[in-house]
């Protein structure tokens, strides 16, 4: 660092800006209130422009006289980065008053890629107005918009880490910016904090060890876990400060480049992870909402993960625009800048509206589709379970269809509704989403659709893989989301899946305790145990009976003498199309045979049968 010197300026001035360097500001405050005096006094008795270099813990680092344009930014000691944005903040006076940023001072923000500039306007009388220039992308270009500030106070409130940190990892995903298209291949560090009490009773070794099949599903190399015992997650850096600077270490160590926490962070935590490591920081839900990006395959599934996506963006920014809306007090403070800090949150608003409103297009056509079955009183059985339980396994082999199955997580998100093989019975069946612990509850709302169909079933299969080791605590997970969405309260049977992965004595355990519990036990890839499956899905279905409706035509008197077979008949009408009958069915009633004749609700009185 070079003295500072001045030509014309008294040297006790000169050592008190030169004795600034290396002194951090009041308890990690953007500007405090003795260096903000400092500069005043300064300002007011040169008449200039006094410019302050911060890194981002507001450590300062360089001191100038003179404006923006005429300073060297850069520093040896002041990281500079090839993506995202320097870890550099630049605080100026502007001697007049004056708390505007010129264009000056925003295109050197830009230039240097600033994580904030800031204008202290110094009136005569040595009052002080802030202007703040903070980073976004906009049409994939950084931009600085600005806010008017009239306190120390307010200045200090504002989340300048934040909005750092939103526009880092937006420029870094810009295309040909750098970690994604660069480097191709995710070198994943994995972190997780065990609290003890994680409750539902997965431990934090097999919730890393699903974190790890996450990165994985996603494309991700995972180079090393580190893992902390610890009271409670730290506020800021999620883990205590020490280990990570063992992570600095390891992360240089195993070359990676993206460092995942198993819990979600906020904004500051990412920012902190970030500037210490130099390393992409993201926590699981990105990564799930990462793979459900990729997986989601109709519209209505694309729409929802995006929907679910702006919300986490959302809930990102919280705090940042409460602050910066309340700036904007009076004539004169409305710059163009500061109606934009106000914006960015109220676009993202928008898009949320916008995507809720499409949403419930397609789902009021659902609907209709729902209303269709119901008229028909077609049953519906719905799979779930722990995602990679094997539910699109069991839907392929129960309706003869080729719904995706692999190994990995989340594959199927987007539910599908199927007629099952009439061999097995008749009801519909759908797959559905798999579940998993930390599921983000946004993503669990957001797949309303395919929860309806889960809410709306008779019946619910509850896939287990019960080859793993953990499905005691998956069960656990899957009651607990079932409870949360307010399904669940019907009829549920317990499918104990690979069996085919026991070995003879753990297969004979499971099938005792299957008995026990009324749980059926098969394997679905093999074809293990799909006819007791069945038998045990008519049961359950059987629990209730329907009454129906059915008009046969005078000349169809065989089918009139097969319904009174196969149903309960309580009332007969002679109508002029024909017989009017009201008979109860069980499960046993084959509905497909009498399908010319049944009647909707709608239908009733018209005298006419449905598919006509
Ligand atoms: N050994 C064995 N593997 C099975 C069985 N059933 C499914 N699998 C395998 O388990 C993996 C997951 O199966 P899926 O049917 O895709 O699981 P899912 O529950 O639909 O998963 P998500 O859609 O990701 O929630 C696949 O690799 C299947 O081949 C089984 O009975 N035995
Ligand atoms: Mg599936």
């Amino acid at each position: 660092m070079s003295e500072l010197k001045a030509e014309g300026v008294r040297k006790s001035i000169l050592n008190e800006l030169n004795n600034l360097k290396g002194t951090a500001m009041e308890e990690g405050r953007l500007l405090d209130e003795t260096v903000l005096k400092l500069l005043t006094d300064i300002t007011l008795k040169l008449n200039r422009e006094v410019l302050l270099m911060l890194d981002d813990h507001n450590v300062i680092h360089n001191v100038a006289l003179g404006d923006v344009n005429t300073v060297a930014f850069g520093d040896a000691k002041m990281e500079t980065t090839a993506i995202g944005l320097n870890r550099i903040r630049v605080i100026h006076t502007h001697p007049g008053g004056n708390p505007h940023l010129s264009d000056e001072d925003l295109s050197a923000a830009v230039r240097q890629r600033l994580q904030c500039m800031v204008a202290v306007g110094v009136a005569p009388d040595g009052t002080n107005r802030f202007g703040i220039g903070l980073p976004m992308v906009e049409d994939e270009a950084l931009v600085y918009r600005y806010a008017l500030v009239d306190s120390l106070k307010r200045l200090n409130a504002l989340d300048v880490s934040g909005y750092a940190a939103l526009a880092s990892r937006e420029l870094r995903r810009l295309p040909g910016a750098g970690f994604d298209t660069v480097d191709t291949e995710e070198r994943a560090l994995l972190l997780g904090v065990d609290l003890g009490t994680r409750g539902i009773g997965i431990d934090l070794a097999s919730s890393m060890e699903e974190l790890r099949r996450l990165v994985e599903t996603a494309d991700g190399r995972v180079v090393d876990v580190v893992t902390q015992s610890r009271s409670q997650i730290d506020p800021v850096f999620y883990l205590g400060k020490g280990k990570l600077r063992e992570i600095v270490r390891l992360v240089q160590n195993a070359d990676a480049n993206l460092i995942v926490a198993n819990d979600e962070l906020n904004s500051n935590q990412i920012a902190c992870i970030e500037s210490l490591t130099g390393c992409k920081t993201i926590d699981r839900t990105t990564i799930i909402l990462d793979i459900f990006a990729r997986h989601a395959k109709t519209r209505e599934g694309k729409l929802q993960v995006e929907l679910a996506q702006q919300k986490y963006r959302m809930g990102h920014l919280k705090g940042l625009g409460i602050v910066l809306s309340r700036t904007g007090g009076g004539i004169g403070t409305r710059g163009p800048g500061e109606k934009k800090l106000e914006t960015d949150r109220r676009h993202i608003r928008r898009q949320i509206d916008e995507l809720l409103s499409r949403l419930e297009r397609i789902d009021k056509s659902n609907a209709l589709g729902a209303k269709q079955r119901t008229r028909n009183q077609v049953r519906t059985v719905a799979l779930v379970g722990y995602t990679n339980s094997g539910k699109s396994t069991l839907f392929n082999r129960l309706t003869d269809s080729d719904v995706v199955m692999q190994d990995g997580l989340f594959i199927t998100l987007d539910s599908t509704m199927r007629q099952i093989n009439p061999e097995y019975g008749n009801y519909l069946l759908s797959d559905t989403v798999g579940f998993i612990e930390k599921l983000p509850h946004d993503l669990v709302t957001a797949f309303r659709t395919t929860l309806k169909e889960v809410d709306d079933a008779d019946l619910l299969l509850h896939v287990v893989d019960a080859a793993g080791p953990h499905a005691q605590a998956q069960m656990a997970v899957v009651d607990e989301v079932l409870g949360s969405i307010g399904a669940g309260h019907q009829d549920i049977l317990v499918v104990y899946n690979k069996i085919d992965l026991l070995d003879e004595e753990g297969a004979l355990a499971l099938q005792n305790r299957a008995e026990r519990e009324g749980a059926v036990c098969i394997s679905a890839r093999e074809g293990l145990g799909i006819d007791s499956l069945t038998a045990a899905i008519s049961t359950h279905l059987g629990g209730g009976t329907c009454t129906r409706q059915f008009l046969i035509p005078y000349t169809h008197s065989k089918a009139l003498a097969a319904l009174h077979q196969k149903a309960e008949v309580t009332q007969m009408d002679y109508v002029e199309a024909g017989t009017q009958v009201t008979a109860i069915t069980d499960q046993d009633f084959p509905s497909h045979r009498f399908e010319a004749y049944a009647l909707t609700e709608e239908d009733h009185g018209t005298g006419l049968p449905d598919n006509s």
